[in-house]
Order: structure tokens, then sequence, then C-alpha cells
């Protein structure tokens, strides 16, 4: 136990980082046999034990002579050279020390005489000399070179058997939980697994962290929350790993040992980081070594493994990743970009904020909005494109303020199209054929009237449109005529779908019309306000005179017609108006009541972009309108 360790709290990841730095040393370089150090860095640098060539060697087949013998040879005045003058020699081979030069084959004839030869070989013509590739004691390569395989068949001939090697830390993942299930209890634990379980998924994302980073990542068998058997898992990663990651138990649950368990055995060097999500990460040794402890949510646990387990494993393996560019480096992009914020962001106060963005471009300005701020998001983390680390700092980043983001994907955004508006499931398989045709539909979802009011603000290139206006009883055109004016967009019909009533299989509670949702009791679950659906709900209750005020569940804002569904499949409401296809897709019961058009709309300005012209073009495809029907009421006519 090291009891003079002081345990420092509350501090910005950079000083925790430090901590590691100080309190660890580098790692020493490994020998590694110079066959198996194909990918390796070197960690010194390396020199020649041999020339080469180690002996002077022809440059071509022919033979090798006393230049001097045919210094006044030409194809007018062939020289005649007797036989203990030359001898034969192929490309490669030595050429004896009597000889200064080699003749090609083809300027020569041999003959009972001797040699015939019809130029001059000047000395040193077609040999080459000792050492001239390599000289023995000549540097070959440096600190930090990659050993490709040009280095090694050149280290090879140069009679290097073995090579210096950056050292590649050990790294053990110990991940802990009683609530946590191995990825075979969980697929065993058939479509409803029990409430509060959680797959081990940390493991597989750390993995793909590490082969990103060219770095091996053991795992340690599931521990359950038990100081006595985390102790025993942080013994055996002690033992035999450079450093040891401890999973979750970080923050303050009745079953988070993580602090105590380190704090009594090893000492405890650091906890409590100034940087959302990650803020629980702690940092201690453990028989000398050094532990992370990485929280338990997946954003968390990546934030955590980018920001400091990367960082840190750099140092303890010698790379000399400049300063400032360590998040790069663990991103695996180069220098951040810059990029406009479409909607306001509130960064939370004295923490470093790591959010997750979505980007296009629109003209010449690409912009960008963040993803779900929920740690435990994992969809959000596959989703984004990029991510923004707000520094300390930040407070409020106004909508259009500059923001700098790391890509953590490749984008094409000259073949990205932003979308914003209604959430459609054709409309989204209508995207993923796009990304068959080498370009991509970026979906902001916002609501059909969120929609055309990002087109008119010129914040997307395209939305949709299946507003039904109450005065006149028609879809859409009232609407285009406010948002568009000066009539500058174009407009095309994608198809009709069925909304209805969505409800329990079975339909227990009869409900039939619109009326019925002002029955005492009935739990609705809505959509959010500028949503095309909410829309036509308040238009089909005002028809009847229904109060929207007084229906339970009336304030619920459901973002998709699939969250809204799955309220009703999960039982937490009775009914909700949607499209046939989230009923379908849930094995729900479904009433309709309206067949609506659903239209997209966009600028003509941006009409000939790449992507538009891809979306266009899957329109016709005989596949995607099959996938379509399959989902359940679309048609393509009324
Ligand atoms: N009262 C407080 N509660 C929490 C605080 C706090 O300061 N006070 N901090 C929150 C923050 S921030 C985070 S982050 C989490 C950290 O949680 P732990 O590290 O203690 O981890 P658990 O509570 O055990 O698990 C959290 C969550 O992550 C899931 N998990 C854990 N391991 C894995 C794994 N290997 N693979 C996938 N998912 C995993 C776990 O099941 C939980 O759902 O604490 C907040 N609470
Ligand atoms: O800091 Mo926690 O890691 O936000 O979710």
């Amino acid at each position: 136990m090291d009891s003079a360790l002081s345990c420092r709290e509350h501090l910005p990841r950079e000083e925790a980082l430090q901590i590691l730095r100080d309190r660890f040393a580098p790692l020493p370089a490994r020998p590694v046999p110079l066959e198996q150090a194909s990918g390796e860095v070197l960690a010194e640098e390396v020199v020649g034990a041999r020339n080469v060539p180690h002996y002077p060697a022809a440059a071509v087949d022919g033979y090798a002579l006393a230049s001097e013998d045919t210094a006044q040879a030409s194809p007018a005045r062939p020289v005649l050279l007797s036989r203990d003058r030359f001898c034969w020699v192929n490309t490669g081979g030595a050429v004896p020390p009597s000889c200064d030069a080699v003749v090609m084959v083809e300027d020569t004839s041999e003959g009972p005489d001797g040699l015939v030869v019809v130029r001059a070989t000047p000395r040193g013509q077609n040999v080459r000399p000792v050492g001239e590739d390599v000289l023995a004691g000549q540097v070959l390569a440096r600190p930090g070179d990659p050993v490709t395989p040009a280095l090694q068949a050149l280290l090879l001939c140069a009679g290097v058997r073995e090579i210096p090697a950056l050292p590649k830390p050990r790294v053990l993942f110990i991940p802990t939980g009683d609530e946590i299930l191995s990825v075979e209890e969980w697929f065993r634990s058939g479509a409803t697994p029990p409430p509060g379980t959680v797959v081990e998924s940390n493991s597989l994302l750390l993995r793909g962290l590490f082969r990103g980073w060219g770095m091996d990542l053991h795992v340690h068998p599931l521990v359950p929350d038990d100081p006595v058997q985390i102790r025993q898992a942080l013994d055996e990663g002690a033992e035999s790993y450079d450093v040891v990651l401890l999973g979750a138990g970080s923050a303050k649950g009745k079953r988070d040992h993580s602090a105590s368990v380190l704090r009594e055995g090893g000492g405890l060097l650091f906890r409590w980081l100034l940087m959302k999500p990650g803020r629980p990460a702690m940092g201690g040794a453990w028989k000398g070594k050094p532990v992370l402890v990485l929280p338990g949510f997946p954003m968390s646990t990546a934030v955590v493994a980018w920001g400091l387990v990367h960082p840190f494993l750099e140092h303890l393996a010698s790379s000399s990743v400049p300063s400032g560019e360590e998040l790069c480096s663990s991103l695996g992009c180069g220098e951040p970009q810059e990029c406009r914020l479409l909607v306001p962001l509130s960064s939370a106060q004295g923490m470093e904020d790591w959010v997750r963005l979505k980007c296009a471009r629109i003209r010449d300005q690409v912009v960008a909005w963040p993803l779900s701020t929920g740690a435990s998001s994992l969809f959000a983390l596959a989703e984004c494109d990029a991510l923004g680390v707000l520094p300390r700092e930040t407070l409020e980043l106004p909508k259009g303020s500059p923001l700098s983001f790391y890509t953590l994907k490749r984008m094409d955004l000259d073949r990205t199209v932003l979308f914003q508006g209604s959430d459609d499931p054709a409309f989204q398989r209508l995207a993923s054929r796009v990304r068959l045709r080498g370009a991509q539909v970026a979906i902001r979802t916002v609501g059909s009237l969120g929609g055309l009011a990002a087109l008119a603000r010129g914040e997307a290139h395209l939305a949709a449109c299946h507003l039904l206006d109450p005065q006149t009883g028609i879809y859409n055109d009232s609407f285009l005529a406010q948002f568009d004016p000066q009539r500058q967009w174009w407009r095309r019909r994608l198809y009709y779908r069925e909304q209805g009533l969505i409800v329990p299989s079975g339909n227990p509670l009869g409900l039939r019309t619109i009326r019925d949702l002002a029955a005492r009791g009935i739990r609705l679950a809505n959509r959010q306000p500028g949503a095309g659906t909410r829309v036509l709900l308040d238009h089909l209750l005002g028809r009847e005179g229904i109060p929207p005020a007084g229906l339970e569940g009336y304030d619920i804002q459901c973002v998709s017609h699939m969250e809204a569904a799955n309220r009703v499949a999960s039982g937490q409401a009775d009914v909700t108006l949607g499209i046939r296809a989230a009923a379908e897709a849930l094995g729900l019961d479904f009433i309709s009541l309206a067949v609506e058009p659903f239209e997209i709309v966009g600028p003509r300005e941006f009409e000939g972009h790449p992507a538009l012209e891809a979306l266009m073009s899957c329109l016709e495809d005989p596949a995607w309108r099959l996938q379509i029907e399959a989902l359940g009421g679309y048609r393509w006519s009324l």
C-alpha cells in the first residue's frame, strides 16, 4: 500500500494526464526479431552492420574486364581481348579483383580467339561498388520511424537481426457490475432481458478503439460488484500487465467500489475530472502498476479512453505525439476543422464538454448540430460524424457560433444533403438507398413545420411536407405558399401514407374513432409541436369539437412515429396517432383515419446537387418501392 499518495479531486483532464505521466515512466524499448517487426515503430536509431553490397557486383549480364583494355574500342575499331583478360559475370555476380568494369554482352562477341569488344568500358562501368547502397555503420533509420516492408528488407540486407521497437503497453480491461450480462447471457436471455440488466458492450467498444490505435486489449472475465473479487482481478492485472483499466463502479452507487478498493489497496491519484461525460473517471496505482477507472456509460468510457487512456499509453510507449495533437492521435483524425452551429449549445460550466456532432455543408458553410448528450447513448456515438471538445470556460454557444470539431468518420460533404423535417420510415429507407449510390442524406428530425422553417432560413437542402390545412382541408399548398412566397422551391410527391390510431394488438379498449380519445382514462401519446401528425391530430380533434387540453398524454412529445408507437407497445399509452407502418413494425393494431400525401421540397438553387440527384434516381428503384410497400400503409396513388 502506497500511503504517500494523495488524491487530487475535481481537476482538468490535462492535469490528470500529467499526474499519470509524472508518476509512471515510459516502458523500456523491446527487442523484436526483424522478421516479426512489420508495423512496429523504432525506439532507437538503427545502423547498418554490413556493407550492401559487400562485394563489387555486376549490374548487368556481360564480361568483367580491366577498363584500360577497352580504352580504344569502338564499333569501327573493335578490340580483341585474350581469354585471360575477361570473365563472364551474371547480373549481381561478384566482379573479380583483377577487373574494374563490366561490358554488356550486347556490346561484345565471343569467338575462338577471345572477346571482341566494340565499346570503350570506363572504370567502374556496370559495377556496383562495395557499400554502394549501405555502408556498415551508416544510420539507416531513426527513432519514431515505422518499420515498413522496405525498411525490413533493407535491415535484413544490412545484417540487422532484431530491432529496438517502441514498447507496447500490455493492457487489461476488467469489466465489473452485478447487472452486466456476458454476450452469451445476453442472447440467451431472449427478446426481453430482465429489467436492470445490461450487456457487456464496453469491451467490444474498447477493443475496437485499441485496434484503431494499433494496440491490443486483453479483457478479464466479468467481475461482480464485490470488493474482494475486484481486488483479486487487480492483483492478476498488476502481475501480468503494464496498465489495468477497471470498468464502472466509479460514481456513488451502493455497488460502486472502485474508489474505495483503490484507495485502500493501492492508492488513488485523482478522482472527479472536470469533463463531461467521464467525470467520475479516476486514476491510481495497484502494486506499482497504473490503474485507470472508466465510468460505466459507453460514451463516458469512450471519452476517457480518447482523452486520458490513449495519451497515457502513448507516454508509456514513448511515442512522439507533438503536444497539442494528442486528441487527433487518439481520434485518428487530422487537425480540427471549423463549422457553425445550427442550434444553440449550452455547455456545463467549468467542464470540458465532449459533444457528438452531425455535419453537413450548405453552400460553402460546414454546419453541425449535436446529437444526444446522454452518456448512455450509444446510437449518438455510433451515428455522429465528429466530436466537439468544448473547453472548460465555454458556457453558451448561440446558434451560428463557430465550433471546431474532430472528425470521427470520413465525410464526403460534397455528396451529402441535409434534410430537415418529418420522421418517416420510408424516407429513412430512401436515405439508405442513396448511400448505395455513393451519396448521403443527413437527416435531422424536426417535424414538418420545423423543416420548412429551416429551408426558409437556408439551413437545409431538403425538407418534407405532409401538412393539412384545417381551413381548406388541402394538404401542403398553403404551407408552401407561406414558407416560400417567392415560389423558389421545387416539390415532389414521394407517396401517400395512411395515418390512423395505433392501439395495442387486439384493440383491447375498442377504440374506433377520434371521438374515442375523449373517453375517460384513455392515455394518449402525442408528437412534438410542428410535427405534421400533431397538426393532423389537432385538426381531427377540432373537427369533433374535442379540446386537446382535456386529453391525458396530449403533452407527451414523442419525436418519431416509432417512439410514439413504442409507448403503446410497452403499455405506457393506450393510443397514438401515427402511420400504419409504425403499427405494423411493432405488431400493433391500426385504425385508418386519413391518407396524406408526403412531399419533399427544396430550393431550386440546390437542384443538381449530386446527393439530390442520387436521391431522385432512387425513387425509380423497384427494390426501394418493394421495400416501402412491405412497410405497410404506403401507396403510390390515392
Ligand atoms: N449520485 C451520483 N450518481 C451518479 C454520478 C454522480 O456523480 N453521483 N455520476 C454519474 C456519472 S456522470 C456517470 S458517468 C456514471 C458512472 O457510473 P459508474 O462508473 O459508477 O458505473 P455503473 O454505475 O456501474 O454503471 C453505469 C452504467 O454503465 C453501464 N455499464 C457498466 N459497465 C458496462 C459495460 N462493461 N458495458 C456496458 N455497460 C456498462 C451500467 O450497466 C450502467 O447502466 O454514474 C452516474 N451516477
Ligand atoms: O460524466 Mo458521466 O461520464 O456524464 O456520464
